[in-house]
């Protein structure tokens, strides 16, 4: 008698200073990142920085130029080694849905559970048809589902054989912006109820936090940093990842002291030692939540240009020195292109880079 196949949850899949690329050009160099049990990992990054050959690579699609990739003590890639792809335990998903048209939802998450006894798998498939919010769906066709609820199909195949890692390749980026929003948190809360192991691949930074615990901004093949959203967005440890995360601008300043900073903003004291030595000539990071409108202040800029977002106005200020910043405002303070408003500075950790 066949017996549903052990299910048992990824400890770690660690990677190794893994080059990866095609016809001798190496493409990804030495990547190196760690992925936990249950956490949502995340590969960001402009267009054609090698995202899609690292997630191949970890797939088993391609072969490794250098390093290892290890899933729980196991070496599954080397460049004198390679697990076959369809022994890894690995679900995937990719942004064109690929559902087969011919089978009725319910086959079509049923699609990996054939050596599971028949009855066990009709209970995991009408338990992933409730989970994916499909529950009554079982016996319609892909054609007849929007695109939104074909991904959720998608998301559901992949995981019914209970994979110890889900690679998902862009899976929403052929869905209009208004289902995405709503697609992503629901997709992220079914993963972690599964305790699912997964690893996203976008450019999009705003599905990257919404979805993932840790992200890995990648540029030309290189990671530049992996960190949790709030650390790629608060303390960025490149130039790369502090200019591609969010809006910012860079300021010339100068370092007075171990926390401390002089810059067209005034002097501003971080909550943190910065580590560069006094007198340096630094580029100072200011996000345009570090630059708060305040009609008290005395510190002043001319706003250039605005954004109305609802919630808030998002300004551009030109300082007395000529410099320009974002600056954030509540959207009760609708002010005019020209007009002088009143700033104030909240920095807490201090951004720097040597200047260039
Ligand atoms: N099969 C292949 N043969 C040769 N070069 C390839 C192949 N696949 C990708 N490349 C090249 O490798 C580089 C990285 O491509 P990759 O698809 O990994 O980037 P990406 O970051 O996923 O991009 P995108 O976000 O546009 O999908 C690109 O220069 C691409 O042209």
């Amino acid at each position: 008698m066949t017996s549903i196949p052990l299910h048992k949850t990824l400890k770690d899949m660690t990677l190794t200073n893994v080059s990866v690329g095609y016809d001798g050009d190496v493409v990804v160099k030495r990547a190196a990142f760690q992925l936990l049990e249950g956490q949502i990992g995340c590969l960001l990054g402009p267009s054609g920085c090698g995202k899609s050959t690292l997630l191949r690579a970890i797939a088993g699609f391609e072969t490794l130029m250098a390093g290892e990739i290890r899933m729980d003590d196991q070496v599954i890639s080397s460049p004198s080694f390679s697990v076959n792809p369809e022994n890894r335990s690995i679900g995937m998903v990719f942004q064109d849905i690929a559902l087969f048209p011919h089978l009725s939802i319910a086959e079509n998450i049923a699609f990996g559970l054939s050596d599971w006894p028949k009855a066990s798998a009709e209970e995991r498939v009408a338990y992933l048809l409730e989970l994916v919010g499909l529950a009554g769906f079982q016996s319609r066709y892909p054609h007849s589902l929007s695109g939104g609820q074909q991904q959720r199909v998608a998301l559901a195949r992949a995981i019914a054989p209970k994979p110890k890692l889900l690679l998902m390749d862009e899976p929403f980026s052929g869905l209009d912006a208004k289902l995405r929003e709503e697609l992503v948190p629901d997709i992220r809360e079914i993963l972690k109820h599964e305790k699912m192991s997964a690893l996203l691949v976008t450019h999009d930074q705003m599905e990257a936090f919404a979805m993932a615990d840790q992200v890995s901004v990648m540029d030309a093949g290189v990671i530049h940093q992996t960190g949790t959203p709030y650390q790629i967005y608060h303390e960025p440890e490149t130039r790369f990842v502090a200019s591609f995360i969010g809006h910012g601008d860079f300021l010339p300043a100068t370092v007075c002291g171990a926390d401390c900073v002089h810059s067209d903003l005034g002097t501003i004291r971080g909550d943190l030692d910065h580590g560069f030595a006094d007198n340096t000539q630094v580029d100072l990071l200011v996000r345009p939540d570090d630059i708060l409108h305040d009609d008290d202040s005395e510190f002043v800029g001319v706003i250039v240009s605005k954004w109305f977002r609802g919630s808030h106005f998002l300004y551009r200020v030109k300082l007395s020195s000529g410099k320009v910043v974002y600056c954030f405002a509540s959207s009760h303070h609708n002010h005019a292109i020209g007009q002088e408003i009143g700033l104030t500075v909240h920095l807490d950790h201090l951004v720097m880079f040597p200047r260039q």
